[in-house]
């Protein structure tokens, strides 16, 4: 065992050495017709970290989470959380290692108050709450109870409380995209990867998500965030890592990364080629 890590971090992701690895993308391909979407990508996140995952359009970041999360399958590689190989794994599956996900865009939830809808995640991704439906039904009744106070004290540990009889559709984008994060939290994740958490969100209200994550990262949930927003991601996140067409192009702190050539040229905007 090495007594002490050095305090530069080396760039080149794949190559970091990792104390505690929650999160393994492991040479991961994905091609969609002749387009090769994810490029043998590599990569690890560390238990208690919340790690950025950047790049310009296109460069597949969400379909790395869409292969992680069991969305998608992939042609090649492997995904393991703790250690636990969930490569292709069904959604509801992966759920059950500890790993969940928020979408780009969060679901359409017409009908529905913000507290029906905070319900609507634990229960598509517990497939066992179905079968139990029918084996168990007054373990389902108090499961359901049991998630509606969840629900509540989520909602009011991310102070929006007072929306939850508000009807799910009439929340802007920003206070959506916050419920869609205290519903992830129903389902008591270890991980949790974030899609564009703040993307259309205006100022004060990205600022609350960023207080949130933070809070929620010190109590010791893991994330894995893609943002396009450079302040947001750079102030919350470390390690960054830079995906450029399907693979890890570099990865280190947000001053490494500002500064890395590479990640000028290919994303941040730099003389040009
Ligand atoms: N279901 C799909 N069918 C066909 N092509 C797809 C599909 N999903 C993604 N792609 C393609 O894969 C590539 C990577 O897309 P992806 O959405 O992962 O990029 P991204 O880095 O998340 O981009 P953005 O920052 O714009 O959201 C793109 O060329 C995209 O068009």
């Amino acid at each position: 065992m090495s007594e002490q890590q050095p305090q530069e971090r080396l760039l080149d992701g794949p190559n970091m050495e990792k104390e505690d690895v929650v999160l393994e993308v492991d040479t991961l391909r994905k091609t969609f017709g002749g387009l090769v979407a994810t490029d043998n990508a590599s990569f690890q996140v560390e238990r208690g970290t919340i790690t950025g995952l950047i790049g310009p359009n296109g460069a597949g970041k969400s379909t790395l989470f869409n292969l992680i999360t069991g969305f998608y399958e992939q042609d090649s590689g492997a995904v393991r959380v703790n250690g636990a190989d969930v490569t292709n794994a069904e959604p509801h599956e992966v759920a059950e290692h500890g790993l969940i996900r928020t979408f780009q865009t969060p679901r359409k939830l017409e009908g529905m108050t913000v507290r029906e809808a905070m319900l609507v995640g634990p229960q598509a991704q517990d497939g066992e709450s179905f079968i139990s439906l029918f084996t168990n039904p007054g373990k389902v009744h108090d499961q359901e109870k049991q998630n509606l106070e969840d629900a509540q004290r989520i909602l009011e540990e991310f102070e929006i409380g007072h929306l939850a009889t508000q009807a799910a559709t009439d929340l802007s984008g920003g206070q959506m995209k916050l419920v869609e994060l205290a519903r992830a939290m129903l389902a008591e994740p270890e991980v949790l990867l974030l899609d564009e958490p703040v993307a259309g969100v205006n100022p004060t209200l990205a600022n609350k998500l960023r207080d949130q994550i933070a809070r929620l990262n010190e109590e010791g949930v893991t994330f894995c965030i893609i943002e396009h927003d450079m302040d947001f991601i750079m102030n919350l996140a470390d390690p960054i890592i830079v995906l450029d067409q399907g693979s890890v192009l570099v990865e280190g702190t947000p001053d490494a990364v500002r500064n890395d050539d590479r990640v000028i040229d290919a994303y941040l905007g730099g003389p040009g080629e």
